[in-house]
C-alpha cells in the first residue's frame, strides 16, 4: 500500500472531486460515513457519552458530520466547537447548519473553559487534520491539554490533532494522544515512526473511495506492506520438486558461548523451506548443533575452538551454495573479521547473495569504519537493529525522519537492502523506496529473535527469491510467526524458539 505525501493526498482529493466527479462536501460525507461504520463496528451504544471536539477546518467538518450520523444510531453525542479563529472552511459551515437542526452545539471560545470529561466517555478528536500548518497554541492548546489529561478514550479522525503527517514536529508541540486513529484511505508516514507511537495509538485505515487512477499513478518513496500484498510473494512448492530445487544455504554462526544463536538461525532457516543447509561453526559447538538439528549438515572450523578463523577458498563455495547468511553469535574477534572479509570478497566474485546480521555488522562497524560498504557485495541484505545501524553509519539522528533518510542513503549509495528492525521494520531498497512491515509485536523484542530472522531470509535467498522479495517476505513472515507465538504464549512469555515453531509458509 502506498504512503502518499501530504501534497499527494491533497491532489488525490482534488482528482477525485474532478474526475469521479463528486462534490467536496459529498466526499466529506463519504469519509465521515466510513469513520462512523468503523466506530459502530468497534463500539456498541451504551451508558457513556461520545464527545466530539471539532475545529474550524475540514477535519472539524468531518467531526460535525460524524456527530450528525452517530446521533440517530442511539449514541449519546455531545458536540464541542473550538472557536480558535474567525475563519471556518466552507464544508465546516455546511455541516454546522446541517447539524444544528439535530443537536445543540457547545462553543468553546474562552481559555478559562474547563471541560468535564469522564473516564467512561469516548472523545472524538476532529480538531485539526492534515491541514495543520503550525504548532497548536492558545485556546486549542488548552483544549488539547485537557483532553490528554482526561482518562477518556480518545479516537482521532484522520490524524491526531497537532501531528504533522509527513515531517517532524517540534519536541515541544502539543499533540493529541489518541488510543485509536482512524485515517482516511492511506496511512500517513508519521504513523510508522516510533517517535509518534504515543500520539497515534492503534491506527486503522478506512476506504473513502479516492480515485484509484490517481493512487495507481502516484510515485512514492514509502510503502506499507499489507499482509495481502506480501503473502502473494510466496512461491508454491511444485509437486515434482526435490530438495535440490530449494537451494543449499550456508549459515555462518556461533562462537564460544554463543551456540544458541547458531541453533536459532539454523532452525529458522530449515523451517523456511530451504532444500539443504550447512552450518559453519566452531568445532566445539558441533555436538550440540548435530544433536538439536539433525536436519542440517555441518562444516566445522578446523583450527579454532572459540571463533571463526576460516581461510575461505573459492572451491569451498563455488557451485555449492545459493545463499550465505553470516553473523549470529560470531563475536567481534579481529580474526573473525579477516575471515569475514575473505568471505564477502568470494561471495562478490561468485555472485552469491548474502545476509549480514548482528556481529557481522558489528565487525564492519568496529574494524572497517566508514568504508565498510566497499567490501559488501551489492544487493546483500543487512539486518541491523537501531544501535547496530547507528554504529554502521557512524552518525546519530535528531528524529525518526532523519533516521529514515540515513537508511535510504545507505541503501541507494551502496546498492544494499537494509532492514532496520523494530516495530514496523523499515526495509530500504537500492531503488530508494522504503517498505514498512505490518506484522510483529513487542513480544519479539527478546534475545535470539534477530537470529531467527537471519535464518528465514537466508532460506528465502537460497530458494531463489530476489533479495528485495526475500527481505520483505522474510521480515513479514518473521513478524507473523511472532504474532502467532504471542497469541499462544503471551507477548511477555514468548521466546525466540516460539517464533521458529510458528513459522508458517
Ligand atoms: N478535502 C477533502 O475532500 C477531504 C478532507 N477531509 C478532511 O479534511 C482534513 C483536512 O482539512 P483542512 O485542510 O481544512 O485542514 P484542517 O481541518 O486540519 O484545518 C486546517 C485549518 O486550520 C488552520 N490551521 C492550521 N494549523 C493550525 C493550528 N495549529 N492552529 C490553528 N489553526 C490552524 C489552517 O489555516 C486551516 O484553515 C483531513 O484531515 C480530513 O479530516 C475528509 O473530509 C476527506 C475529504
Ligand atoms: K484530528
Amino acid at each position: 500500500m502506498k504512503i502518499l505525501s501530504l501534497h499527494q493526498i491533497r491532489e488525490a482529493d482534488c482528482f477525485t472531486i474532478e474526475h469521479e466527479p463528486i462534490a467536496s462536501i459529498d466526499l466529506m460525507e463519504r469519509a465521515s460515513r466510513a469513520f462512523v461504520n468503523w466506530f459502530c463496528k468497534s463500539f456498541e451504544t451504551g451508558d457513556y457519552k461520545v464527545k466530539v471536539f471539532c475545529g474550524l477546518g475540514d477535519n472539524g467538518g468531518d467531526g460535525l458530520a460524524i456527530s450528525r450520523m452517530l446521533h440517530p444510531l442511539g449514541y449519546d453525542v455531545e458536540v464541542y466547537v473550538v472557536k480558535y479563529s474567525s475563519k471556518e472552511s466552507d464544508n465546516f459551515n455546511i455541516n454546522i447548519n446541517r447539524l444544528k437542526t439535530q443537536i445543540e452545539v457547545n462553543v468553546i471560545d474562552d481559555e478559562q473553559f474547563t471541560l468535564s470529561l469522564n473516564s467512561g466517555d469516548i472523545i472524538i478528536d476532529a480538531l485539526l487534520g492534515s491541514g495543520i500548518s503550525r504548532s497548536i497554541e492558545g485556546l486549542l492548546k488548552t483544549v488539547v491539554e485537557q483532553i490528554n489529561k482526561s482518562e477518556a478514550m480518545i479516537i482521532s479522525v484522520d490524524i491526531p490533532s497537532g501531528l504533522l503527517a509527513d515531517k517532524p514536529n517540534n519536541q515541544s508541540d502539543t499533540i493529541i494522544k489518541a488510543f485509536h486513529t482512524v485515517s482516511f484511505q492511506v496511512p500517513k508516514l508519521a504513523f510508522m515512526l516510533p517517535q509518534n507511537a504515543e500520539f497515534v495509538g492503534n491506527w486503522h485505515i478506512v476506504d473513502i473511495g479516492l480515485h484509484q487512477t490517481f493512487i495507481n499513478k502516484a510515485e512514492v518513496v514509502f510503502f506499507y506492506s499489507t499482509p495481502q500484498e506480501v503473502e502473494k510473494l510466496i512461491k508454491p512448492r511444485a509437486k515434482f520438486s526435490h530438495k535440490g530445487t530449494y537451494g543449499h544455504a550456508l549459515l555462518i554462526a556461533g562462537s564460544y558461548g554463543m551456540m544458541g544463536a547458531a541453533i536459532l538461525s539454523a532452525r529458522a532457516c530449515m523451517r523456511s523451506g530451504v532444500g539443504k543447509l550447512t552450518v559453519h561453526s566452531i568445532s566445539s559447538g558441533l555436538p550440540i548443533l548435530q544433536t538439536v538439528l539433525p536436519e542440517a549438515m555441518y562444516w566445522e572450523v578446523l583450527n579454532d575452538d572459540k571463533f571463526l578463523t576460516t581461510d575461505f577458498k573459492i572451491e569451498d563455495l563455488n557451485s555449492r551454495f545459493q545463499a550465505v547468511g553470516v553473523g549470529p553469535g560470531i563475536g567481534v574477534y579481529e580474526e573473525t573479521g579477516i575471515s569475514l572479509i575473505k568471505l564477502c570478497r568470494l561471495c562478490k566474485e561468485l555472485v552469491i547473495p548474502m545476509v549480514l546480521d548482528a556481529d557481522a555488522l558489528n565487525i564492519f562497524a568496529s574494524q572497517f569504519g566508514d568504508d565498510f560498504t566497499n567490501e559488501i557485495p551489492e544487493n546483500s541484505i543487512l539486518t541491523p537493529h537501531p544501535k547496530e545501524f547507528r554504529n554502521l553509519v557512524n552518525q546519530s539522528w535528531n528524529n525518526d525522519y532523519e533516521k529514515l533518510e540515513l537508511l535510504r542513503k545507505l541503501a541507494i549509495q551502496n546498492k544494499l537492502i537494509v532492514c532496520l528492525k523494530g516495530a514496523n521494520t523499515a526495509i530500504a531498497l537500492p531503488n530508494g523506496t522504503i517498505h514498512f512491515n505490518s506484522s510483529g509485536n513487542a513480544g519479539m523484542a527478546t534475545a535470539g529473535s534477530g537470529d531467527v530472522l537471519t535464518g528465514i531470509i537466508t532460506a528465502l535467498l537460497a530458494q531463489g527469491y530476489s533479495p528485495d522479495e526475500a527481505a520483505i517476505l522474510g521480515v513479514y513472515m518473521h513478524g507473523k510467526a511472532g504474532d502467532i507465538a504471542a497469541e499462544k504464549f503471551g507477548m511477555t512469555s514468548m521466546i525466540a524458539s516460539d517464533i521458529i515453531e510458528n513459522i508458517r509458509f
